[in-house]
């Protein structure tokens, strides 16, 4: 290891403003580095990638803890890269120089994703290889043949290498420079801790070793008592067990009280009158529940994908390509960390008959993760369509917008059973009704007119979308993912940008979707709606559409987020009092009627 004293650990705790101005090239990164993040239009560090690179590159073991889209991943990739552009090419080489290992498959495919893009940017000669534990003992062998310079993959996929005699562990003693734990915190949770344990006797005490993470735990300290030396330990101050420390402040958080029987009326209101701004990813805790509402939103011309670890890999990767490249706006994503249906799901959702309902289960992949670290691409807004049973779960889905330099908002909607869970974040966050602290407000655009003028449409619809329609579409969505899924790897390998070949977000009900409900008369909507959605779309053409326009961001940090102005125009209209029940605009379900001039819709 790179620090191998036993004397106390360096622990430096950074704030944010400190040398705001260093440049990557003050930090020392290489010109090659350099030009490459020029064309990625990366322009200045942030602050864990100020504080960790130079320490990275003196060779120093890290932990660098920061917050949810600070810019770990490239805090210790550009100096990695470095050290290998710059390394002797006559050392031995028996076994990859360095080893990047995260928990789930679809980090593993982003953090290769980034390294390749940079390594050709870069127009350097550096092998790198993704491997995963699917994959057959042959298969592994010849993707280390050579070897790569760097291997990206799960530690499980490691020790089965290590098991299977593809990577011997006399070679890894000889060559691996380096090892970066990314997402540290979730390893051990992901059930890694013997497969860790398999490979550290075989890391050499010169390999320097890097531990990432966004927030600190019990399983960080245990991985750092295991596998580093003394080493430097980076806090940013926003990062630790309390609120500032681990949620972005550029994510505006809110809230909506709404009976647990009415959140798909809700959610339409808030999507179809243009309340938020685009791209939304959706929260649920089930995979039926995420089928139900994209049976629901389609009716009403809202075209979503879903996402969930029961789709074959390729067909994930494949939708989250498609999500980042802007092809869909709307993704329903099962977070199964909050759900009993973890560890299996029924194998009827595959074939859809009932004979084999009762015994017949598949396993769902335990390498699966879109909650934590998944770099998705301008959202703006995440909705949790159902709540989170941690607050770890909160911060980490809402840790999905507000990356880098963006800005982002969270709706969360909550029944009545959900407000403990609520109640519990909002002490997390630090909110106190008495002290006026408010980091999660009511959501001030929604009004009670707004969700009654949609009553009578999206029950009607809700009563459409039954649990056989949805069980028919899951298994629908399976049976075309599987039959994708082969044709996805082979296209790709050959055609890597033809990413809308095949699009996911097609829609499943049988009966296509009623013209009629696709668009809300103007008639039906209330003043303060209509000024509403009249802002936020403004406030979009102001961000230069959604984030994404070059320069914009900057041009946003200088003159503020529009969107952030309106919701506090808005909400400094609205109390902010967090109640047991009741909600935005006092939508409390006892003076809820139906509208009868509505019927006729
Ligand atoms: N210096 C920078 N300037 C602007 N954008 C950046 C910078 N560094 C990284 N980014 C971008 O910020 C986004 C988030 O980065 P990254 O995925 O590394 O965050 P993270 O800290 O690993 O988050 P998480 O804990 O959720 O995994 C990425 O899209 C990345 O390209």
């Amino acid at each position: 290891m790179a620090e191998t004293h036993e004397d106390t650990p360096k622990e430096t705790v950074h704030k944010e403003e400190e040398e705001e101005d260093q440049s990557f090239e003050e930090l020392g990164v290489d010109a090659r580095l350099l030009r490459a993040l020029i064309k990625k239009r990366i322009e200045k560090p942030t602050p864990i990638q100020r504080v960790a690179i130079p320490l990275i590159l003196e060779g120093k073991d890290v932990v660098a803890r920061a917050k949810t889209g600070s810019g770990k991943t490239l805090a210790y990739l550009l100096p990695l890269l470095q050290k290998l552009f710059t390394a002797n090419s006559d050392r031995k080489k028996l076994a990859p120089n360095a080893f990047v290992l995260v928990p789930t498959r679809e980090l593993s495919q982003q953090v290769y994703a980034e390294v390749k893009s940079l390594v050709e940017l870069c127009r350097v000669q550096l092998k790198v290889v993704q491997l995963n534990s699917n994959m057959l003992a042959n298969d592994l062998r010849a993707a280390l043949a050579g070897p790569p310079d760097i291997l990206i993959s799960t530690p499980a996929c490691v020790a089965k290498c290590l098991s299977c005699g593809v990577l011997q562990a006399a070679s890894i003693n000889a060559s691996l420079e380096t090892l970066v734990l990314d997402e540290a915190d979730l390893l051990l949770s992901y059930g890694y801790e013997n497969d860790i344990k398999a490979l550290t006797p075989h890391v050499p005490r010169s390999c320097q070793c890097l531990l990432m993470s966004a927030t600190s735990s019990a399983d960080v300290d245990k991985l750092k008592k295991l596998i580093l030396h003394n080493p430097f330990i980076l806090t940013l101050p926003e990062v630790g067990n309390h609120k500032d420390e681990v949620i972005p402040k550029n994510v505006q958080q809110f809230w909506i009280s709404c009976p647990a029987s009415d959140k798909l009326l809700y959610i339409l209101a808030v999507l179809k009158l243009g309340l938020v701004q685009k791209k939304v990813l959706i929260f649920t805790n089930t995979i039926d529940m995420s089928f139900r509402l994209k049976l629901f939103l389609e009716k009403f011309g809202i075209r979503s994908a879903v996402l969930n670890p029961e789709l074959p890999q390729n067909s994930r990767l494949h939708i989250l390509e498609e999500f980042n490249a802007g092809l869909f706006d709307y993704l329903i994503a099962t977070d199964l960390s909050q759900s009993k249906e973890k560890d299996e799901v029924p194998k009827e959702s595959i074939v859809g008959s009932r004979k084999s309902r009762k015994h017949a289960k598949i396993k769902l992949d335990s390498e699966f993760g879109v909650v934590r670290g998944i770099d998705f691409k301008n959202v703006y807004t995440v909705i949790n369509f159902e709540m989170p049973q941690s607050v770890a779960g909160y911060v980490h889905r809402i840790g999905r917008t507000g990356r880098a330099y963006n800005s982002g908002a969270s709706v969360s909607l909550v029944s009545t059973d959900e407000m403990d869970t609520l109640e519990e974040i909002r002490s997390f966050v630090g909110d106190d009704e008495n002290k006026g602290t408010n980091s999660i407000a009511e959501f001030p655009l929604l009004t009670k007119n707004a969700v009654e003028s949609l009553r009578y449409r999206a029950e009607d619809v809700a009563k459409s979308v039954t649990r056989i329609a949805v069980r028919e579409s899951r298994a629908q969505d399976l049976r075309n993912e599987i039959l994708n899924s082969e044709k996805l790897k082979a296209h790709f390998e050959t055609n890597p940008k033809d990413l809308d070949l095949l699009k996911h977000d097609k829609i499943l009900s049988k009966n296509a979707p009623p013209p009629h409900l696709r668009d809300v008369p103007e008639y039906l909507l209330d003043k303060p709606t209509k000024e509403a959605r009249e802002m936020v779309k403004l406030a979009r053409d102001a961000m230069g559409n959604n984030n994404r326009r070059k320069g914009s961001k900057r041009k946003l940090r200088k003159e503020g987020d529009p969107l952030k102005a309106i919701y506090a125009t808005a909400s400094s209209k609205r109390p902010h009092k967090a109640r047991k029940t009741g909600g935005s605009d006092s939508l409390n379900s006892s003076d809820r009627h139906k509208h009868k001039k509505n019927k006729g819709i």
